[in-house]
This record gives structure tokens, sequence and C-alpha cells, in this order.
């Protein structure tokens, strides 16, 4: 038998951790194995039989060997029921998708483009298909443009009316570079490639920070799907960035149009992931001409220049046209970009479409929902959502079905984008959180998930009713998509969640209504109580700070929950989800209102007899980070262990290296801040960020806590979380400290999201239990 002494443990594991590992990794393998429907699509139905048509799903699953997301396609056909209800019936396999950036099925379901991002220098493959064979294959060069965006915020990819053209957005192509030969410099004009010269690095470009590195700029193109011609859409100023193009109402003999998403920006270009308060308008473009022999120079001397369709809002994006023409809906996060806090209450609006484009410039933009300040109890609490379908619109042509986060969970609505009226359609009596799939005519395909059930496929119908009580009804869809392992399910059968909520102990001083109503938090437990002594506590925090974390499945907690321990994943002030004067009360209070609104949760646990005071341990990424490293500091008795992913643990260092300075400063000072950005902070700044940094309470740390950091993070850059475990060591403080070389701010290529709640786990059983 092996001697432990003498035994070699690979890097940063010792006898107990390996025990751990062992122990629980196999079970958080099954929680990762869990697939997940990205986006679906439903098709008419080409056969006789008009009661059946087919859907698609196009699915992902993390593949921990290759250290990627598998995606596949699974297809099926829709049956309706006579009960309104419908099934699916499943082709026996899905099929793998490799190597595919985007799909996008054409309006009448006939066509479907296939677009294949360059992994080295080859173009950008565009590839046709009909519903039996590859119709038409395109590969444009770099010269023309680099990869086509599919980030699901710029990504725009919209085919016309009768189908024979696609708008979309890809990265301008990259500028030449200054080149040097043994002469010297070689003067622009020759491309000529020798291996007598190299190519210099020219100036440094901005690009929009975490997750765009090096990301060209994007730009507007059309390609015509017969011939694979590609051309540039012109007349947009260069400084501007583009995105979200839909095409607008073709009509008769005039040209045709197209209007898009244009972001400017100052003297830099801030990060935009997760950050809505960039401002943003919506333009409108000719589209480039179908080029004819000689008609090169009758397209030159057009007037082609884009109009600025929306001059009196600063922020407008997600355009969608009714189905009629006849008007133009978007949201708005102005709130965002008026206070500068990188995310807010939203708001929508209508345009009517005039018919004459000399009238787009000056077309009147109605509110259809308002920014909500402080709702009722019970009452809408305001819009928050940033992806809406392409095809959002029910029959009547004027409501539209969206998500919504709606306190600690999120619902669909529907919208009439007339009167403005909205409705919950989702069961108002459930807490689970709800996301859309497709319509299907007047029906929906939704998912819903709570943090103990996995998702499960919804449809729902609208039944009207005697006497005009009409209501949606939701019945289960029965797919093999969301198989878990018996295990699992065992697990999660022994669980429950309740949402809590939680009253606030010390308003701000002048505190708005909004800021003093209750917030939430959900608590996940075993169903059972085992002994007198409460499960060990894990307390779950958000980043952002204006994010949410829902009442929906998540692999990770899921995972923590099925070990033993309750969750209280708490929603303090300043999330979203609970109206703009509870968010907005809380920049400029960051390290203090945030960090009491956690206790005050604990607390209400722990006087509930749910958690004991002594087994509770933290865990947080970002600004859920800084609030993990605020709480060990600031209440140093309270928790025996703490993970900390990328956090923000020193504002003053962060200041300087982060893609959003302006962040720190708005989150520091409050709004007021909005007027002291600047790329110099001065001495009283960084006097301010140092106050409302967690490494201020450093000394008085004592919790053991493991960092888990990404290198390539450039939100959070890791020196802020290095700096301060090491500090902690210095102090003789355990701690442990996984880099992931290759990861950015959200740590989730699949093995590190894998070995980041592995070590966890390990981390708080040894510590909290
Ligand atoms: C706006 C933003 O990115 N803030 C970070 C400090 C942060 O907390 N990010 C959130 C979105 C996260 O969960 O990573």
């Amino acid at each position: 038998m092996e001697n432990p002494k003498t035994k070699e443990f690979p890097l940063g594991i010792d006898e107990e951790t390996e025990q751990q590992y062992s122990l629980h990794s196999n079970l958080l393998q099954q929680f990762t194995s869990i697939s997940s429907i990205d986006k679906s699509w439903i098709f008419n139905s080409n056969t006789a039989d008009s009661s059946s048509q087919g859907m698609m799903f196009s699915v992902s699953q993390p593949n921990l060997l290759a250290n990627k997301k598998r995606k596949f396609i699974l297809s099926s056909t829709v049956n309706k029921r006579s009960d309104g209800s419908v099934g699916l019936d499943w082709a026996p396999f899905p099929v793998e998708m490799t190597g595919v950036s985007v799909m996008v099925p054409s309006p009448s379901g006939s066509k479907l483009l296939i677009v294949r991002n360059p992994e080295g220098d080859g173009g950008c493959k565009f590839e046709i298909w009909s519903n039996s064979c590859l119709e038409n294959e395109f590969s444009v060069p770099q010269s023309k443009h680099g990869s086509v965006y599919a980030d699901g915020w710029f990504e725009g990819i919209s085919w016309n009316s009768d189908e024979t053209r696609i708008a979309y957005v890809a990265e301008e192509p990259s500028p030449a570079k200054p080149t040097f030969n043994d002469q010297g410099y070689k003067v622009s004009g020759s491309d000529d490639k020798d291996s007598s010269s190299w190519k210099g690095q020219g100036d440094w470009e901005e690009d929009w920070g975490e997750t765009y590195a090096g990301k060209r700029q994007p730009a507007l193109f059309v390609i015509n799907i017969t011939s694979g011609e590609v051309q540039a859409v012109k007349g947009i100023d260069k400084s501007l960035s583009v995105g979200q193009v839909v095409w607008a109402p073709s009509s008769e003999g005039s040209a045709q149009y197209l209007v898009f998403v244009g972001w400017s920006y100052e003297t830099r270009k801030l990060g935009i992931k997760y950050c809505y308060n960039r401002a943003c308008a919506l333009y409108a473009v000719k589209a480039p001409h179908e080029s004819k022999p000689n008609e090169n120079e009758i397209q030159a001397t057009e007037d082609v220049q884009a109009l600025k369709l929306t001059q009196t809002i600063s922020s407008a994006f997600l355009p969608r046209f009714s189905p009629d023409g006849n008007f133009l809906v978007f949201l708005s996060a102005r709130s965002s970009v008026d206070s500068g806090a990188h995310s807010a209450t939203n708001s929508l609006h209508r345009i009517d479409w005039p018919k004459d484009v000399k009238l787009y410039q000056s077309a009147k933009v109605h509110d259809v929902i308002p920014v909500v300040l402080c709702a009722d109890d019970d009452g809408f609490p305001g819009l928050y959502f940033s992806s809406i379908l392409s095809d959002p619109w029910l029959s009547d042509g004027h409501t539209l079905i969206i998500p919504s986060v709606w306190h600690s969970s999120q619902v669909l609505l529907s919208v009439n984008v007339f009167s403005g009226q909205i409705k919950r359609i989702t069961p108002a009596d459930s807490n689970f959180s709800w996301s859309l799939l497709t319509l299907h005519g007047n029906n929906i395909f939704a998912v819903s998930s709570s943090p103990v059930d996995v998702p499960q496929v919804k449809y729902g119908t609208f039944v009207e009713k005697e006497g005009g009580n009409s209501e949606w009804r939701w019945s289960d869809v029965s797919n093999p998509i969301y198989k878990c392992s018996d295990k699992v399910r065992s697990l999660l059968s022994s669980l429950t969640f309740s949402i809590m909520k939680i009253s606030v102990k010390e308003a701000s001083e002048n505190p708005t209504k909004g800021s003093c109503k209750p917030y939430e938090s959900i608590f996940v437990s075993s169903k059972t109580k085992k002994s007198d002594a409460c499960d060990p506590l894990i307390v779950v925090l958000h980043g952002g700070p204006h994010s949410v974390s829902l009442s929906s499945f998540s692999k990770s907690q899921a995972f923590l929950s099925s070990l033993g321990y309750s969750l209280l994943i708490v929603n303090y002030r300043g999330s979203l989800g609970f109206g703009e004067e509870a968010l907005q009360s809380l920049p400029g209070n960051i390290g203090s209102q945030d960090v009491n609104d956690v206790l005050s949760a604990i607390d209400h646990v722990i006087d509930l007899g749910l958690a004991s005071p002594s087994k509770i341990a933290v865990l947080g990424g970002s600004h859920g980070g800084f609030l993990t490293t605020h709480l060990i500091g600031q209440a140093p008795e309270k928790f025996v262990a703490a993970a900390a992913r990328n956090p923000v643990c020193n504002l003053e260092l962060m200041v300087g290296t982060t893609d959003i300075p302006d962040w720190c400063f708005v989150e520091s000072y409050g709004t007021n801040g909005r007027d002291r950005i600047t790329e110099a902070p001065s001495a009283e700044d960084l006097t301010l960020f140092y106050s409302k940094s967690p490494i201020a309470h450093l000394s008085k740390v004592k919790t053991p806590t493991v960092f888990l950091l990404g290198a390539q993070d450039l939100r959070v850059p890791i020196s802020t979380g290095l700096q301060y475990a090491r500090a902690l060591k210095e102090k003789g403080v355990p701690v442990k400290v996984i880099l992931f070389p290759n990861d950015v701010h959200g740590i989730d290529r699949p093995q590190s999201d894998f070995e980041s709640f592995l070590s966890i786990a390990a981390w708080f059983n040894k510590y909290c239990k």
C-alpha cells in the first residue's frame, strides 16, 4: 500500500481534497451533462396534413473533454390534440453541428442560412440549405469582412421579404499595416508579400472590452443568396458600431431600407458586455442596390446617408416591425444611459412607420411601457429584458410576447403596443422562472424551471371563457432534451425552495418610496429536516450589481444544494426586477447598503430557525465577489468559508485597468459620479474608491477563502483578486487560488466551470460542515 506521507499529489491538492474530488466529481459531471435549449423554430408544414408542423431545437451540452460546448439540432413534429394541447414526435437522434456559428431559417421556413466563421486565415462560409440539399455555398474573403457577429448583442441577421438577400453584421476587414524592409519603410500602395519585409503594428485600436478583445468594428453587409455577391452598406459613419439589423417593410417601386442600431463613443470605447448604459440609436439606411452592369455611376450620386430615427431618446435597440409594416417597436435603456447605472429599468416605444422616407427623421417616439419607478406590492415592477424573438407577434398584429424579470422570477408578458396594456401570462401562483422558445400561431412554446426542478418544455394556449374571463393554460410537452440521471432526479426531489420577502432594516437618508419596499431572497433547502441541527448554509450573491438571481434551474447551485447545503440567494436592493427607485438606491451606497441587505437576509433565516449561525459560507462573483469579500471583512465572525470568483476587491486598483472605469465612479459616488468620470482619477477619487472597497476591511478577515480567477478578464482584472488573496495569505488566513489562464470574466468554459465548482464544494466541505 502507498504511504500517504510519500504520495505525491497534484498541484494544490492534499489528501482531503483528493477524497473530496473523488467523492463529488462524478455527481458534478452528471449535473454538467444536462443539456439546454438555446433556440427553437417552427416551420410551416409542406405536407397535406396541415395539423402537423416541423420544429427544430438548437441544443447545447458541455463537452468537458474537448472543453467546448457541443451544439446539436433535434427535430420534431408538432401534433395538435383536440383539447388544444400539443405533443411532439421527436426524431430518433440529434445531429451535431460542428463549426456552425449561427443558423437562421428564412421567414417562410423554406430556406436555412448557416454561417461558419473562419478559424484561421480562410473566409467566412455562407451555406443556403433547402429542405433536401445544400443550394448554395459561398466563401467571403477576409478582404471583404471578418467574422460574422454571433454574440447575441451586435449580432443581427435578417432575410428580406422575398428571401433573395440577407443583411448581417460582420467585422470590418483589417486595415493595412505599415510595412518595413531592409531599405526602411515601404511606401503604401503595394501589398506585395515577400520574405524580405515585415509588418509593423500601426496604431492600437479600441475594442468594446470584455469578450470583444481583438474584435474589429461591427459593420453592415448584404449578401445575395443566388450570386453570392457581398456588398458593404454605404452611408454609415465610420465611427459608428452597428448591430441588430432588420429589413424595413418594402413598398412597391421604392428603395429598400435597413433599420439598425448604432453605438457611437466619445474618446474611447468602454466595455459594452452587461453594460446597457452605452448610448445607442436606431438608424435607417438604403440597402445597397443589386449591382447591374453600368449602374455604378448612378449609385455613387445617390443620397445614401443613414438617418437617425430616434433623436429624442438616449437609447434605442431591439427594433421589430409589426407584421403589417405600419409601425416599429423598440426597447430603450434610457434610464441606464441617463443615470450611468450599467443596467436599469427599460422602457418600450413605438414609431409609426411613415410611408415617406423623408419623414423618418421626424418620426414621433410613442411611449408604450414607461419606466416604472415604484410598483404596488404585486403590481408590474417594470420591464427587464434584453432579447426578443425575431417574430414576437400574436396574430392580431399588435400584441407582443416578451420575457421580463418580475422580482426574483422571469415571467412572460403580453403587451398591447397601442394601449400599453400588460398582462402576466405565466401562472401568477408559480414561483418558477419562464423563458420563451417560440410562438406557434397564437400559442406559445416556453420553458419553465426552478432551483430544484430541471427545465420543462411548456405549451401555452389562450382560452376565451364565457363572461370575458379569458386565461392562458399551460401544459407539459414531453421532451428528451432535459434528461438527467436517476441520481440527480432523486437528489433534486428531496429539495424544496421558496421566495422570501425581506424587510428593509435601515433606509438611507432621504429614501425614495421604492427603496423602502422589501427585497427578496430565494431559499433552497432539504424537504426533510434530518435533526434539530440545520444544514450548513451557502449565501449566494449575484454580480452587476444591477443583475438578478432568478428562480430558475442552475446546475452549479443545484449541485451544491444536493451536497447537503441550504442556499440563501439574495436579491439585495439594486437588483433588477423591483422598480427603478429600488435599483437606483444602490449607486453611491455599495459596500454598505448591499452588505447590510445581505446580513439582514441571513438574520431572517437564522431567526426562522432555518440556518445555524455557526455554519455559514458565502459565494459570489464580480460584484457578488465584492460583497463576499466585504462580508468576511465587515462581519468576520459570521462566515466560516468563502468563495470569490473574479471579485472586485480594490476599486482603487480596478479603476485604472478595467474596461469600465465609469462603473467605479457611478457605483462609488452615485449618479453624480458621472460628472467625475475620467481616465485620470484624482487623489480624492482614489481615496473614496479605497474606502468603498473590501480591501479596506482586510485586517479583520479570518475566513478561509478560495479565489477563482480568469486571467483574460478585462472587466475585473485579476490583479485586484490576486492582491487581496496575497494580503490574506500574508496574514495567515487559509487561501486557495485557482487561475484559469484562458478564461474571461464569466469563467464559463466547461472545464473551468467544472473545476471551479468542484473546488468550491471541497473548500466548503472542509470548512463549513
Ligand atoms: C457591469 C459589470 O460587469 N459589473 C461587474 C463588476 C459585475 O459584477 N459583473 C456581473 C455582470 C457578473 O455577474 O459578472
